[in-house]
This record gives C-alpha cells, sequence and structure tokens, in this order.
C-alpha cells in the first residue's frame, strides 16, 4: 500500500492535503513498514465523520441495592434500565462490586503490553483460521479500508474444565513473561462475567419476563475480551478508532480511562459519553435485541481519537454459548403475537462478521437477509 492508492471522491481534498505528506503518515506507529498503510487507509467518507456536539443524559444505574437484594432499589435499576435499552441500548452502572484496583491493574498491564517493541507483540498476532485471538495493529491483516485508528489485543474467556483460558492464552501466546497479566486478565473477565449475569437479571426484569431466564442461559456463556489502544493521530477529524457500528454480540462491558472518545447515536445524532473512573458502561448489542424478540435497541456507538492523548479501554463482548439457538423467552412471544427474527446462533452470526460483513450500523438485517436466503451472496463489505 502507498499514498497513491485511489479514494473515493469525497476525500479527494483529503487525499491532495496528505500527497506531500507521505512520509509523515508512512510509519503509522503501530504498522510494520511491510504492512504500512498511509493515512489514506484509515480516511471514512466524510459523511460518516460528523462530530458530536452534546453530552449523553445515560442513566448512571447504581447496582449496589439490587446486589444487596433490596427490593425497591431493584425495581427502580430494572426501570431506568428499561428506558435506556427502549430508547438508545446504553446506560452506565456503578455499585457493580468490581474491585477499582483490579481494573487499575488491568490498565496497568495493558500499558506495559502497548509499549512493547512490535516484535514482541506480534508474538500474540491474530493467526488463521482463528481471526480474532491475538494482537491486531488497526486490523490492517483483515481490511485495506477504513481502518480503525486503534492497537487491539483479543482473547476468549469462558469458563472450561481444561483450566484457565485466559490465563493459559496468556503464556503459551507471549510466554511467562506475562504470566501475571494472565493472572489478572482471569479474575478481570470472571469479575465481567458476574456483572453481566447481574445485568442480565435485571434485563429480565425490565421486560417482565421470567428473573432468572436470561441469567440460565448466559450462565454458560462465551466472551471476547478485548484491550484497545488508541494512540494520538495527527488528523483525528479524518478517521475513527473504531468506526460506527452496533456490536453483534449480547452485551458489552467496556471500561475507559479518563480521556473521552465514546460516542453513541441517541435521537438522530452522536453525543459523547462521560468517561466516570468508577463505572462501568453498558450496551447492549445485536444479540440480545434478537433475544429480545426486537424490544430492546442494539447500541450505535463509535469511538474517536485526538491528537494529545492516547486513549485506553477494555472490552468484555459477552455471548451465549456459540450453539445455542438465539430464542426469546416464550412469555415475550406470545405477548407480541410473532417471532421478530428466525432461529439462529451466535456462531452463525460471528462466523458472518468474521467473513461476509465487517460488524457495522447494518450487520444484524444483512446477516438475517443472507441468512434466509443464502443463495444471494451478501453485499461484498468485507475489505
Ligand atoms: C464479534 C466481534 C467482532 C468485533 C469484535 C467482536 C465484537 C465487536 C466487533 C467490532 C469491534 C465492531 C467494530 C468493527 C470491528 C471490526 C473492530 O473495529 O474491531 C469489530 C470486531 C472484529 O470483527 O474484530
Ligand atoms: O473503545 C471504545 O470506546 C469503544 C470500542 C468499541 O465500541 C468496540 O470495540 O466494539
Ligand atoms: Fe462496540
Amino acid at each position: 500500500m502507498d499514498s497513491t492508492l485511489v479514494i473515493s471522491s469525497p476525500l479527494e481534498g483529503a487525499r491532495e492535503n496528505h500527497k506531500d505528506n507521505g512520509d509523515a503518515f508512512s510509519h503509522v506507529p503501530f504498522l510494520k513498514k511491510k504492512e504500512t498503510s498511509t493515512l489514506t487507509n484509515f480516511i471514512w467518507p466524510k459523511e460518516a465523520l460528523v462530530k458530536a456536539h452534546e453530552e449523553l443524559r445515560e442513566p448512571l444505574v447504581d447496582l449496589d441495592g439490587f446486589l444487596k437484594g433490596d427490593v425497591v432499589a431493584t425495581q427502580q435499576a430494572a426501570t431506568d434500565i428499561k428506558e435506556a435499552c427502549l430508547n438508545h441500548g446504553f446506560f452506565q452502572v456503578r455499585g457493580h462490586g468490581v474491585d477499582l484496583r483490579l481494573i487499575q491493574s488491568a490498565y496497568d498491564h495493558m500499558d506495559s503490553f502497548f509499549k512493547l517493541p512490535a516484535s514482541t507483540k506480534l508474538r500474540a498476532k491474530i493467526r488463521p483460521p482463528e481471526n480474532m485471538w491475538g494482537y491486531s495493529g488497526a486490523h490492517a491483516n483483515r481490511f485495506s479500508s477504513k481502518l480503525p485508528w486503534k492497537e487491539t489485543l483479543t482473547f476468549g474467556f469462558h469458563e472450561s474444565s481444561s483450566g484457565p483460558v485466559v490465563a493459559d492464552f496468556f503464556k503459551s501466546s507471549l510466554g511467562m513473561d506475562f504470566e501475571q497479566a494472565g493472572a489478572v486478565y482471569q479474575k478481570y473477565c470472571e469479575a465481567m462475567k458476574e456483572v453481566a449475569l447481574a445485568i442480565m437479571e435485571l434485563l429480565a426484569i425490565s421486560l417482565g419476563v421470567d428473573r432468572l431466564h436470561y441469567r440460565r442461559f448466559f450462565q454458560d456463556g462465551y466472551a471476547i475480551m478485548r484491550c484497545n489502544y488508541y494512540p494520538p493521530c495527527e488528523e483525528p477529524g479524518l478517521v475513527f478508532g473504531t468506526g460506527p457500528h452496533s456490536d453483534p454480540t449480547s452485551i458489552t462491558i467496556l471500561h475507559q480511562d479518563q480521556v473521552g472518545g465514546l460516542d453513541v447515536f441517541s435521537g438522530n445524532k452522536w453525543k459523547t459519553v462521560r468517561p466516570r473512573h468508577d463505572a462501568l458502561v453498558i450496551n447492549l448489542g445485536d444479540t440480545f435485541k434478537v433475544l429480545s424478540n426486537g424490544a430492546y435497541k442494539s447500541c450505535l456507538h463509535r469511538a474517536m481519537v485526538n491528537k494529545e492523548t492516547g486513549r485506553k479501554t477494555m472490552t468484555f463482548f459477552f455471548s451465549p454459548r456459540e450453539d445455542k439457538v438465539l430464542t426469546p423467552p416464550e412469555d415475550l412471544v406470545r405477548r407480541d403475537g410473532t417471532r421478530t427474527y428466525p432461529d439462529f446462533t451466535w456462531s452463525d452470526f460471528r462466523g458472518f462478521t468474521q467473513t461476509h460483513q465487517r460488524a457495522d450500523s447494518d450487520t444484524l438485517p444483512n446477516f438475517v437477509k443472507w441468512f434466509q436466503d443464502p443463495s444471494r451472496p451478501p453485499a461484498d463489505l468485507y475489505d
């Protein structure tokens, strides 16, 4: 790839501006020369790059009362969550019971990891056929345009009789120097799963179905855990850290540092999310939308970058076990009188995001069309 790449017309101006600047961007800080991309490969169409001008007023739900069994606090939390999920699928929680020192320790290990020389980070690079676990710089191994301005370290989490999967991943892919990091992330994922199951209970209450329905459904669930580092960027107005999308997973629990950059689409506008060090950010994904029979929104969001400061976040993407059919609770279907989505599994849907369409704002409807008529190839959106 080089700076003479042809780009679409709305970006001609941007390309011209950067033509003479080839060198400045031929070393995107987190890519090796070989897979070098100029800024051109990161630029998004102008229409997508609208700025957010106001702050989102999402509920900040205190889980403490619910976790202690307080009936009034539980009802209040469920009511707040219901409103947020009907509107945009996004809220924050505090009183979640996760030790803030564990969160800090996870950031410390992440810091040390991303500061390593590329050659060490690449010891854990994503390898086919498993297309997701490991280190990635801008997903440059998967995509060639609209690259995200981020480095990621991704790994899976589930309970397994063969031992702690996260700790094992760190040791096997990065070596014994990362044993402690692996132990911290193993604990972090276990803590996130507890929070996720608590929220599943509140979601059930909020939808008026058997309180334990989703908790049971997700008990043997699967998570994808990701550490994100968004380096400072010379041209923050032309790129995204993570482009606009809904998570295809069920719920995402995100912790962000104090830099800011997460935006949510709500009331037909992009809005900024205020970072809160003691809170966890919760957003619903497409798979929970399916499990709520379409009642709850899958949150449309994105991550912005800035010129001065790198930003770090940690995302715990939670889904049901891969082979479980995503059927909404019977009560809900009876009440609605119809099923909104066909039967499919998380494995079917996840596969679609890894081979046919990069997750964006339309992944679910495009998946459903293709799933119902596989003879019709999906639009080629995996570039
Ligand atoms: C199943 C997944 C695909 C992504 C990781 C998990 C959950 C969120 C998805 C993602 C983050 C949405 C934005 C685009 C994406 C390509 C990214 O920027 O990382 C998505 C992930 C992925 O395909 O790796
Ligand atoms: O890092 C962020 O603020 C958001 C990341 C995100 O949305 C994602 O990875 O799916
Ligand atoms: Fe996301």
